[in-house]
């Protein structure tokens, strides 16, 4: 098919750092330099892109964590009503779930972790792309997402989208939310129910809670036993599996000065 123009595609790129406990032993894959998917590399004539080097194995992101920390996901665009009227083509296209190959070309081949052609819903993108670095993050997992590509390929679209297709941005603060469930309860208090977390300039706080001064290991430690009573009334299921519903103690120190200069 003849072009005029490369059909605008963006990259979404996220990064998982493992916590360092956690082995950094990549599972990509290295192309034969002259080949992907059976076909020639542009990697042998150029090196404008570095990703044709290397692939996950990976259509499997959908049902698991990747297992590269760095992931790269390619999403097209449809053309726009404007690029259609002006008699653009599309010169790039989706093959398959992992392979970007040129109209033109077709032995021109770029591989990726994930491809999504035009049809694509911004959900889809995120349910397979982005969702795992969510679900990391609420388990301690440092990651980001973020998306790169020329003026108008669709960044802002999948990032932040509408109302009627949220982007990866509100998606993300949803789902974070609905992890955590929104809800704080004071343990220590029966009365504190439904906190609000609020931010002054001292930093975060939660407005209302009970705060406690421990004095010595035994104290701190017969509080949280204190604080477990309720959990398991509230959340009998603790007992038998790990829930969203974790029992948060705030730690506050304060050096001995500072506690006694506030008691002056
Ligand atoms: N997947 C998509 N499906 C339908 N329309 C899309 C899609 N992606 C982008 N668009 C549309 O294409 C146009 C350009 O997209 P967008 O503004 O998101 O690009 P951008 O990469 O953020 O551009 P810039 O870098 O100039 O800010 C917008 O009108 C947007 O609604």
């Amino acid at each position: 098919m003849a072009t005029k123009q490369a059909s605008k595609f963006q990259k979404l790129s996220s990064r998982v750092a493992n916590s360092p406990t956690s082995s950094t032993t990549s599972s990509s894959k290295q192309f034969p330099e002259h080949s992907i998917d059976g076909v020639s590399s542009p990697a042998s004539s150029s090196a404008r892109s570095k990703p044709q080097f290397h692939y996950s194995e990976s259509v499997s992101v959908e049902t698991e964590r990747p297992k590269e920390n760095v992931t790269v996901t390619v999403r097209f665009r449809p053309l726009s009503p404007r690029e259609i009227r002006q008699g653009e083509e599309i010169s790039w296209y989706a093959d398959g779930e992992t392979i970007v190959r040129n109209e033109r070309n077709p032995s021109l081949a770029y591989a990726y972790d994930r491809v999504f052609g035009p049809t694509t819903t911004t959900r889809h993108v995120y349910d397979v792309a982005a969702q795992h670095v969510i679900g990391g993050s609420m388990e301690g997992i440092n990651g980001t997402i973020f998306a790169y590509g020329v003026t108008s390929s669709g960044k802002t679209h999948t990032m932040h989208g509408d109302q009627r297709s949220p982007g990866i941005i509100p998606l993300a603060v949803k789902d974070a939310f609905s992890i955590i469930q929104e809800v704080v309860n004071d343990l220590l208090n029966p009365a504190g129910q439904n906190l609000r977390i609020r931010e002054d300039t001292q930093g975060t706080f939660v407005e209302g809670i009970k705060e406690e001064v421990v004095l010595s290991p035994a104290h701190a430690l017969s509080l949280i036993a204190a604080g477990e009573g309720p959990r398991l009334k509230q959340y009998p299921e603790a007992l038998f599996a790990s829930s969203s519903n974790h029992p948060n103690h705030c730690r506050c120190t304060h050096r001995a000065s500072q506690v006694s200069s506030s008691e002056t």
